[in-house]
């Protein structure tokens, strides 16, 4: 199937408009009364699709809601509003049937297998027991599954007798996707599975990704805060910002000219695959305090382009002709009643470098939501 097609189908995953607010309390009087004070909302109205087998990418800053997303994603926490869908089906809603398909056809890898493994089973009983618990495998049929699932990911079967601490850290990252394998999902969650690997490891692990996705059809939702993992390995990208998604689409796109000066920024000071950088230092200023954040275009105090409306009126999201949807007001929709480029929007200033680069040409044509 082409790639338009597959992006043109049911979404595999899908969320809409997902928020997730935490009431924060504070202790009051003598007798410790907890009253809500404030609300942190950590994730607010995201709006994203995974289709069968494609790779969406999510990345932001440290404090931007990945984790909160892939947490409601596999229904670890419950939303304040908005739903996950799974084939098209409301999995926060959907009882125990929804909950059991889920669990078969969404699995997690986690940034960290130190924690997630435990070093006293050998890693055929890790996998053995991914198989029990799912019953998706008879007694007897476990051993050769077990024996697949290690060949799967580039181990052969001896290796099932070694404990975690005999492994690498690349190495138990392999089991942890092994053990996510168990069950035969159709969607994994990664939550910066490659993080915590040494540089030169990260590239065979995102390698063994890709050739998973290619042998078994799987789709994945990547979560990061590294750019150049995901100009390797995704197809789509969401930018996340304070809880929101401030630019989304085809990573051909994004990364070949992507519009949101925030997303300029992350991808100005990302560095290639291989070397150490975070995101959490690429952008000039702080993440702003999550639980009061700014008026307006939550990026507006770090914009370098930012003008009045910014600090006032929360940016519509628009498309442009490549196909990304940005929340930006130096794009025509994206204020009311606005359909020409503000002032200021033929130069947009790097807000790391200051150089000016211009935006996209934008057609009267561009769509708002
Ligand atoms: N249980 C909770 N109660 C209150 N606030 C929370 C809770 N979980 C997360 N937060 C807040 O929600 C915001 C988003 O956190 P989250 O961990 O999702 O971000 P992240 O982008 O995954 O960051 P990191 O890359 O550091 O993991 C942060 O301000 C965080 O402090």
């Amino acid at each position: 199937m082409s790639t338009a097609a597959v992006a043109a189908g049911t979404p595999l995953l899908q969320t809409v408009g997902l928020s997730k607010h935490y009431p924060l309390t504070r202790s009051t009087g003598a007798w410790l009364r907890r009253e809500p004070a404030e609300v942190l909302k950590a994730v607010e109205g995201v709006e994203l699709a995974v289709h069968p087998g494609r790779t969406l990418g999510v990345v932001g800053e440290t404090g931007s809601g990945k984790s909160t997303l892939g947490r409601l994603i596999l229904r670890l926490e419950r939303p304040t509003s908005g739903q996950v869908l799974l084939d098209g089906h409301d999995i926060v809603e959907g009882g125990r049937e929804g909950t059991r398909k889920l669990r078969r056809e969404v699995q997690v890898v986690l940034q960290d297998p130190y924690t997630s493994l435990n070093p006293h089973q050998s890693v055929g009983d890790a996998l053995g027991e991914a198989l029990k618990v799912t019953g998706t495998t008879p007694r007897e049929q476990r051993p050769a599954r077990v024996a697949e699932l290690l060949d799967q990911v580039g181990f052969p079967s001896a290796w099932a007798d070694r404990r975690p601490g005999q492994l690498s850290g690349g190495g138990r990252q392999r089991v942890s996707i092994a053990r996510a394998l168990a069950v035969g999902p159709r969607l994994l969650v990664a939550d910066e599975p490659v993080s915590a690997l040494d540089v030169s490891v990260q590239a065979q692990v995102l390698n063994l990704f890709q050739r998973l996705q290619s042998e078994l059809g799987l789709a994945y939702l990547f979560i990061t805060h590294d750019l150049a993992v995901l100009e390797r390995i995704a197809d789509d990208v969401a930018v996340l910002y304070l809880g929101r998604v401030i630019e989304s689409g085809p990573a051909a796109a994004l990364f070949a000219d992507p519009k949101h000066p925030y997303t300029r920024a992350l991808l100005a000071a990302a560095p290639k695959l291989g070397q150490r950088r975070s995101t959490s230092s690429a952008v000039r200023g702080e993440l702003p305090n999550p639980i009061a954040p700014p008026s307006g275009c939550p990026f507006n105090p770090r914009c370098p382009a930012a003008t009045d409306v910014c600090r006032s009126v929360v940016p519509l999201t628009t498309t442009t002709p490549d196909g990304l949807r940005v929340a930006c007001h130096l794009y025509p929709g994206s204020t009311p009643g606005s359909d020409a480029p503000l002032d200021g929007a033929a130069a947009v200033p790097s807000p790391l470098t200051g150089a000016a680069s211009s935006p996209s040409p934008a057609p009267s044509t561009w769509r708002h939501s």
